[in-house]
């Protein structure tokens, strides 16, 4: 029986641990968890001679249980809606700071569910509240009772963000070669400017070389706003994160020309009416894009003529099924695969991250930041 009350860690406590190093690794590790193991065709090897397929916990690799989300419509009105998000993560491994492998060398198990709700209404508040409003249940793998109660909304914008930049790593970056993301410089355009924009646009400084950042949001003056709040937190912490040259930002009027130059650019918006065409990319693509809006549409922003010249990478296959019926465009794999196997795309290729965001990657960023603030404490 559990005697303890669980243990409730706020949003500043949070705030405090949150990392690119930890939760890029954390979101990583779930990307991978959710690939299943092909079953041998052909002449392929077999795990062992004669035997059937194994999973991913036979194989003592990491793995997923991960129904799809259920979504609560509340007060008859679509936009606002509440999404309970479920997930086991068993077997994988962290070190908590990023450096691949598991310095303890255990593997961990993680019972999580996360409550989120989306009322994009609440930016017209006064004063605004964000849209997206998330609590993190983390429960003890081998009992079942509940230990703590995570404040959840800034893990749902970095988790989001950081599996824009780990698809960024894998699908775009290393198509150059092994070591592409520390050496090439882009050009990354920001579609939209609430809370996801604002942390895309940071964290693709802080993790990538940007030579060029443009913005566009629909009321002008927060695209203003994020430059201007970039351009001073870059002066400040220039000998830290953000590489030898600050890159130029630049507010755009309308997505198309936001877009006009970009090697990688991010949109993420409650839009249900395109916002990028295939006309506004540059002419020689080699282009990536990360997709992460997920209003009542749930891939609205980018119009069909993109989807269809683009190769359509998803965070999650099953749950794919469920979440994008309708996609114009097949999907061509997960990247959890690409980075397992390195089946990179071509140079050239135009691709998209279809992000709709998992409940693992909150399961083990959770588990992270718990661990974190353990160690704090010690
Ligand atoms: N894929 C994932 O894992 C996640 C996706 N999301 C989605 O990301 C999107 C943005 O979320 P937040 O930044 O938290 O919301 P936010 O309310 O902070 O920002 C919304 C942004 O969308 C823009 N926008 C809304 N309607 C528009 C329209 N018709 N045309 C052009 N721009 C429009 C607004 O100007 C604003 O920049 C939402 O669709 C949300 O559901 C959020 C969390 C996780
Ligand atoms: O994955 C999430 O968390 C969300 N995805 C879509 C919109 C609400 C939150």
């Amino acid at each position: 029986m559990n005697t303890l009350a669980p243990v409730f860690y706020n949003a500043e406590s949070v705030r405090r641990v949150l990392n690119w190093p930890m939760v890029n690794e954390a979101v990583e590790a779930a990307l991978k968890a959710v690939v299943k193991p092909k079953a041998p065709v052909g002449d392929e090897p077999m795990d062992a001679i004669g035997s059937e397929p194994q999973s991913n916990e036979s194989r003592g690799r990491s793995y997923v249980s991960q129904p799809a989300r259920n979504v609560t419509v509340a007060s008859n009105d679509p936009s606002k809606l509440l999404l309970t998000m479920p997930a086991f993560v068993g077997n994988y491994q962290l070190t908590g700071n990023g450096a691949g492998g598991d310095a303890s060398n255990v593997a961990r198990s993680t019972l999580a569910c996360k409550v989120v709700t989306s009322f994009r209404s609440n930016r017209l508040l006064q004063p605004p509240l964000p849209s997206i409003n998330a609590n993190i249940l983390l429960f003890n793998a081998h009992t079942g009772e509940l230990e703590a109660l995570m404040a959840g909304t800034d893990i749902t914008t970095w988790r989001t963000v950081s599996a824009s930049l780990v698809a960024t790593k894998y699908l775009y970056f290393r198509r150059f070669g092994p070591r592409a993301e520390q050496q090439l410089g882009i050009n990354v355009a920001v579609v939209g400017c609430g809370a996801q924009g604002q942390l895309h646009a940071a964290a693709m400084c802080a993790n990538f070389r940007v030579d060029k950042l443009t913005l566009y949001n629909r009321t002008q003056i927060r695209a203003v706003q994020l430059a201007n709040e970039l351009r001073q937190r870059m002066a400040h912490d220039s000998d830290s994160c953000y590489g030898p040259k600050l890159p130029d930002i630049q507010v755009c009027g309308s997505a198309g020309e936001a877009v006009a130059e970009a090697d990688v650019i991010c949109i993420a918006t409650y839009a249900k009416e395109p916002l990028i065409r295939a006309s506004d990319l540059r002419e020689k693509r080699s282009v990536h894009i990360n997709a992460v809006g997920a209003g009542e549409v749930h891939f609205g922003e980018v119009s069909d003529d993109i989807y269809q010249e683009s190769l359509v990478y998803v965070d999650c296959m099953e749950n794919a099924r469920h979440e994008l019926v309708g996609l114009p465009a097949p999907i061509a794999g997960e990247v959890g695969d690409v980075i397992i196997n390195g089946n990179y795309p071509d140079e050239q290729a135009l691709t998209i991250f279809q992000s709709m965001g998992m409940a693992s990657e909150d399961a083990c960023v959770a588990e992270a930041v718990q661990t974190a603030l353990l160690s704090c404490d010690k």
